[in-house]
């Protein structure tokens, strides 16, 4: 059985901890053979644990738990990844929908989305990454009331260009910069952002979507310092042709959408900065969570 996950770039902007994208970049996890414990097979380096300490297998047990069932085995895992860690790129939260698949498979749970979409909630906290990684495409979504609420849509024709810088900015990092509470008007204010930005993708306008990126008031202001490109990421986007760009999650990846027809000559002025990181052109993942020889 094989689970295959993708990454999410969350926020969209002023959609802070509510909008985010499924690309195509990918988490698979294999189940090889039963084993005397618990045993991941991965390339991903020595700070991702290989046995019961990986966040998959976290999940899986607070699954399980919450579930009140338990497994007759333990497995050997094959786990690979070209998400980057810690860039902004969902990686933890893919990790969590896979961790949550492993726990349906293998514990026989038949746990419908929806379950699925709450227990991911409830570990990760916000919804933007790991609605998306479960869904595909583009999903709106609330963990804020009592029932977790995904609205699921298509992100307007375009092509998604992202720089991934060579340094790591753990979400908890970046989310400690931000301010405890906002003042009744400031909130108002960005939620009012949002709600266009909202509205704007929903009605193919990728132009007004673009100017609410970057109007956003929820974070991307408090976070600018820890992420020295955004500014010059946003004028080479804003001077040749982007429709908009945004701080991929917590950062520090920085995400262009733009016409097909301008890649190239945005491409050229930001290689130009000779920046320390890679430039991806990725393109939305429309199927999310995936499962091959499903044990359900
Ligand atoms: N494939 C993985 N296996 C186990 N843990 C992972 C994996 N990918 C990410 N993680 C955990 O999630 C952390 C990165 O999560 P986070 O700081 O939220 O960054 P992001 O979600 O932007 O990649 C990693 O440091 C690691 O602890
Ligand atoms: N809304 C969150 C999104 C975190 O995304 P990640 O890809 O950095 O894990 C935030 O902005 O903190």
């Amino acid at each position: 059985m094989k689970i295959i996950v993708p990454a999410t770039s969350a926020n969209l902007g002023a959609g802070f901890d509510s909008i985010g994208l499924a690309v195509n970049l990918y988490l698979t996890i294999e189940v090889l053979e039963k084993a005397e414990a618990w045993r991941i097979d991965h390339d991903l380096g020595v700070n991702i644990p290989t046995d019961e300490k990986n966040l998959l297998l976290t999940t899986l047990s607070a699954v399980l738990a919450q579930k009140k069932q338990h497994l007759s085995a333990k497995y050997h895992l094959k786990m690979s990844s070209d998400i980057p860690l810690a860039r902004g790129l969902g990686s933890s939260s893919s990790v969590i929908v896979a961790g949550i698949e492993l726990a349906n498979q293998l514990a026989q749970l038949g746990l419908s989305d929806e379950e699925k979409l709450a227990l991911a909630c409830q570990i990760e906290g916000h919804p933007d990454n790991v609605a998306p990684a479960l869904y595909g495409n583009l999903v709106i979504a609330s963990s804020a009331t009592k029932e977790v609420r995904a609205i699921k849509a298509k992100l307007p024709q375009c092509k998604l260009l992202a720089f991934v810088p060579d340094k790591e900015l753990k979400t908890v990092a970046s989310r400690q910069v931000l301010p405890e509470t906002l003042s009744y008007a400031q909130a108002v204010a960005a939620s009012a952002v949002a709600n266009v930005l909202v509205a704007s993708l929903l009605s193919g306008d990728l132009v007004t979507a673009g100017q609410m990126m970057k109007e956003d008031l929820f974070h991307e202001k408090y976070r600018s310092a820890l992420v020295p490109e955004l500014a010059a990421f946003r004028e080479i986007g804003q001077t040749y042709g982007a429709y908009g760009t945004y701080l991929s999650g917590a950062g520090p990846t920085l995400m262009m959408l733009a016409p097909e027809e301008k890649i190239t000559l945005l491409l050229q002025h930001l290689s130009e900065k000779n920046w320390q990181g890679c430039f991806y052109e990725l393109e939305i993942d429309s199927k999310g969570l995936q499962v091959e020889k499903s044990l359900l």
